[in-house]
């Protein structure tokens, strides 16, 4: 659905991407993987077109143009901050001139689905937790009925059980709304059992890419194997402490 062609982007001198190559297909759940800095968040922004590439170009498939969301990292970017949460999540299917009655019932069953209670639907933003809130940022981008939903480091500032609930929850509704998922993380433990196709990004290049088991197993690139390393040795500290 989506094609990425030799893609390259500076801001100023500074070479943020560089010769960026890769493909989305229908119904995929792509992970991309990479340090803070490694550019992406620019692969992202390109894709919804905040910025132009230096070089290269994004085909889509004619179905799937303009049909893409973006989940932010802060889900308060999802929100006005003024509005209750039933406002927000009315919002884009009363544009799309559903009822108020009918739009209430799904949001209310979406809600239901993702284990959220429907009182919080009276609650402003700052009055719902970070993961209720990232729940429904996902819930309001699936209600305008995306072909590709991207989700941008959503879960890095919650705690790894939740972390989990999420991702599978947006796994869940892949397949459920047939759409594509790109999710862009540093956490490689966060994505095992749930990626399609992994690929990892370093300094502004995609150094290895594969199936999640190809990758996560059997990591060919150093880049990639310190990912892992760390990643390990977290764990493991993390346990020692517990
Ligand atoms: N609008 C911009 N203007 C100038 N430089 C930018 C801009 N956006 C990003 N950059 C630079 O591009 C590089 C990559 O940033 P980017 O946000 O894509 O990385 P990232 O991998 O998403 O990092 P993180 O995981 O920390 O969000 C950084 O050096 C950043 O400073």
């Amino acid at each position: 659905m989506l094609e990425v062609r030799n893609l390259s982007k500076k801001f100023g001198n500074n070479v943020v991407l560089d010769d960026v190559s890769f493909c989305v297909g229908r119904e995929e759940f792509i992970c991309l993987l990479g340090e803070s800095g490694s550019g992406k968040s620019t692969i992202a922004e390109l894709l919804i077109g905040l910025h132009e590439p230096c070089q290269g170009e994004i085909r889509w498939a004619e179905d799937s143009i303009n049909c893409t969301q973006y989940v932010y990292q802060n889900p308060d970017r999802s929100f006005n901050p003024f509005w209750s949460m039933e406002q927000s999540l009315l919002e884009p299917l009363l544009l799309q001139k559903h009822s108020k009655k009918a739009a209430l019932k799904k949001i209310t069953s979406m809600m239901d689905h993702a284990g959220l209670p429907v009182e919080l639907l009276k609650n402003k933003p700052s009055q719902c937790s970070g993961g209720q809130k990232q729940r429904m940022a996902i819930i309001r981008a699936l209600l305008c009925n995306p072909r590709l939903l991207i989700a941008d480091e959503i879960t890095s500032a919650l705690d790894p059980q939740t972390e989990r609930t999420i991702i599978e929850l947006l796994k869940e509704f892949q397949s459920s709304y047939h759409m594509s998922v790109l999710y862009i993380t540093h956490r490689i433990q966060a994505i095992e059992g749930v990626a399609d196709r992994v690929l990892v990004l370093d300094k502004g290049s995609i150094v290895e890419s594969g199936t999640a088991d190809e990758v996560l197993k059997y990591p060919r690139h150093p880049y990639t194997k310190n990912l892992l390393e760390a990643c390990m040795y977290f764990e493991k500290r993390k346990k020692s402490i517990v």
